[in-house]
């Protein structure tokens, strides 16, 4: 491996998420007459000079003779310095402490400030250039010495030239003073430190842009916290998705950007060009076509439980993990439906249009109660097992229908056909998933089959339907009363027009796809998801994914994490572990997870080694993903 160069670190908005001078104006003007005036003043000869339209030594005394500072006020800062390490600095704290002699902070800031920091970098104090607060006999501050570069003009490159620095030197900071040191030809690289602020003469000057420590760690090919800097992956997230995952997974330190509706096919295409993740709803198709142009993709999340919309061989076949909420909104659907179920039983719905056109329609003609009637579930999963719970709660008797085995709640009866149940039921609620096979499963056939004056549900997906045999039912007075809120077509935005056969229809309610559309129901689910990407992307780990072999995992600590997914054909993992034998990796730990398809394993190695030997793993046969963590 080449010689690891020196880095010579700026202090304020670059170790520490503050400027010196004006967290020292918060601290000695607190809430004294004029104080936000003067702050203002502080700050804007800080952007001055970090921008470089002020010499840096003549905004430093302007600042300083702006405030009225002591002894105690630098105290009160530097004992709280080291809380206000920048978060990528922070999550890096090993690295300094293995790169001690490579680590210099240059700063125009105070000694007093910076020694608590350096010391919680483990960097000595000589290893700190910057400069000296002058007190008077009262302990007032009254400048800074004189004799010091750093408190002029081009102070920092003359400071960096003093030290004879061998090697590749790098300056990392986020203003112009910091640039100057490159411009000056006393580093051989720049990077602008946009993580606390972006100052864009800065980063056109610069070499590169570093929005976290992890990227210049990273672009130097030094071993930091990550192996890839977070900030660099690339985070899209579709329809609305609640702002609590942005926050996750921001403050996680990715990029995300979000769209408030869905996109069409080739829409998506073109937007995931570079994505890393992609966070949809239920609206959006994620087409084996989409997985093929996607070029970095790692792993969708359905921030919703249904799955349907996304080709999950597909999404196999390109080793992307697929993620869902399965149980975040299962209540908001429940409640829906018993609601639903009392209106429809009231002909609520028609009886308030009637009253907002002047008709007072007073009368209990066909209005039941649902104590003692019969509720027909269609699909016995989370949702339906749920619905069956509060229905009995309510008085109804609940029987209920469903391809797979399914354990009976409270004294809900397992019915041996769909008919048998159709047959029987005052009320039948769809809750079945949208796999293919369920397309049209409702149609003449069955609304033929229901009781007459039944009345029916669909919150499952709309395809599940076949709406026109609906409203024929609906014509003929089979079935009483239907509510929709699942559609074959649906717009893809709220701005977008709504056409249905149903439309138009007495006693039939259509919600426009709202079941899982509660507050608490959107928190949770981004909270879920948001954690479930985290889990995949931080340690691998693929709980609750709905393509990829299941395996939980704890953090990565002091070892490396490789991980490697493949089809599920013979030898694989012999020829895996043949490439590691040969790379000379220490395996400390593996698992091996198969499905049908997939094959997914996880090896934990020593971190000692050659990165360069892991390049023959990719290339194994079979290889669909592979990605290391640290
Ligand atoms: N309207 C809305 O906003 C929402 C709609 N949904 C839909 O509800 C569906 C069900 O959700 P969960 O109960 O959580 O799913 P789940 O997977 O726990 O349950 C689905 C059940 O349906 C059964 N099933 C599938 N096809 C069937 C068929 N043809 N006949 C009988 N049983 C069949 C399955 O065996 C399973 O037990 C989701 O897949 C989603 O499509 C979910 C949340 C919100
Ligand atoms: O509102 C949504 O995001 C879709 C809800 C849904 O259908 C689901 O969770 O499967």
């Amino acid at each position: 491996m080449s010689a690891r160069p020196t880095l010579i670190f700026d202090f304020d908005s670059t170790l520490v998420d503050f400027e010196t001078l004006e967290a020292l104006a918060d601290i000695a003007l607190a809430d004294a007459p004029g104080a936000a005036e003067t702050r203002a003043q502080i700050a804007a000869l800080t952007d001055q000079a970090m921008a470089g339209e002020l010499e840096f030594g003549e905004a430093l005394r302007r600042r300083l003779a702006l405030l009225p500072l002591t002894r105690a006020h630098v105290a009160a800062l530097a004992h709280t310095a080291s809380d206000h390490l920048t978060a990528s600095v922070r999550r890096n704290l090993n690295f300094f402490q293995q790169n001690k002699g490579k680590v210099v902070i240059l700063s125009g800031g105070f000694r007093e400030v910076i020694a608590p920091v350096a010391e919680e970098l483990g960097v000595s104090p000589d290893r700190i250039l910057c400069n000296d607060v002058v007190y008077d006999a009262d302990d007032h501050v009254i400048g800074v010495d004189d004799a010091n570069p750093l408190s002029h003009a081009n102070g920092k490159p003359a400071a960096i030239h003093a030290l004879n620095l061998s090697g590749r030197v790098v300056m990392i900071g986020d203003g112009w003073n910091d640039a100057e040191v490159k411009i000056a030809g006393a580093a051989d690289a720049f990077y602008a430190f946009t993580e606390v602020v972006r100052r864009a003469p800065v980063v056109q000057v610069a070499d590169a842009e570093a929005a976290s420590l992890d990227e210049v760690l990273h672009a130097e090919g030094l071993v930091g916290r990550w192996s890839f800097p977070r900030s660099r992956m690339k985070m899209l997230l579709l329809e609305n998705i609640h702002p609590a995952a942005v926050e996750r997974l921001e403050e996680a330190g990715y990029s995300v950007e979000t769209q408030k509706g869905a996109l069409d096919e080739d829409d998506l295409i073109a937007a995931i060009k570079g994505v890393h993740v992609l966070g949809i709803r239920s609206k959006t198709t994620v087409s084996r076509r989409v997985l093929e142009e996607a070029d970095r993709l790692m792993a969708v999340a359905a921030f919703c439980i249904g799955t349907n919309q996304i080709d999950l061989d597909a999404a196999s076949d390109h080793g992307v993990a697929v993620f869902n909420a399965p149980y975040s909104n299962t209540r908001s659907v429940v409640e829906l439906a018993i609601g639903l179920m009392i209106v429809l039983m009231r002909d609520v719905a028609d009886k308030s249009a009637a009253m907002h056109v002047g008709k007072w329609n007073k009368s209990a003609t066909g209005s039941k109660e649902l104590r003692g009637k019969t509720l027909g579930i269609v699909g016995y999963g989370a949702i339906g097992s749920q619905l069956s719970v509060l229905a009995e709660n309510l008085g109804m008797r609940v029987l209920f229908y469903d391809l797979s085995e399914r354990l009976a709640l409270g004294n809900a009866r397992r019915m041996r056909s769909l008919d048998a149940l159709l047959g029987e039921s005052d009320v039948v609620t769809l809750h079945v998933d949208g796999r293919k096979d369920n397309a049209n499963i409702f149609g003449a056939a069955q609304f033929a089959r229901m009781k007459e004056g039944a009345l029916f549900l669909n919150l499952s997906r709309g395809h599940v339907v076949d709406v026109g045999a609906l409203s024929q039912a609906m014509g003929s007075g089979r079935v009483a009363g239907a509510a929709v809120d699942v559609f074959p077509e649906e717009p893809r935005t709220n701005a977008d027009p709504f056409e249905s056969p149903l439309q138009g229809l007495p006693n039939m309610i259509l919600t426009p796809h709202i079941g899982g559309s509660t507050e608490e129901a959107q928190e949770a689910i981004a909270e879920f998801a948001a954690e479930r990407l985290l889990g995949y992307l931080n340690r691998g780990d693929t709980t609750f994914s709905v393509n990829l072999p299941n395996v939980q995992l704890a953090e990565v600590s002091g070892t490396h994490r490789i991980l490697h997914i493949h089809r599920n054909q013979p030898g694989v993992l012999a020829e895996l572990n043949r490439a590691l034998a040969s790379a000379g990796l220490n395996i400390l730990g593996q698992h091996l997870k198969t499905d049908e398809r997939t094959g997914y394993v996880i090896t934990d190695v020593d971190r000692d080694y050659d990165p360069e030997a892991l390049r023959e793993l990719k290339t194994l046969p079979g290889t669909l993903k592979f990605r290391t963590l640290q």
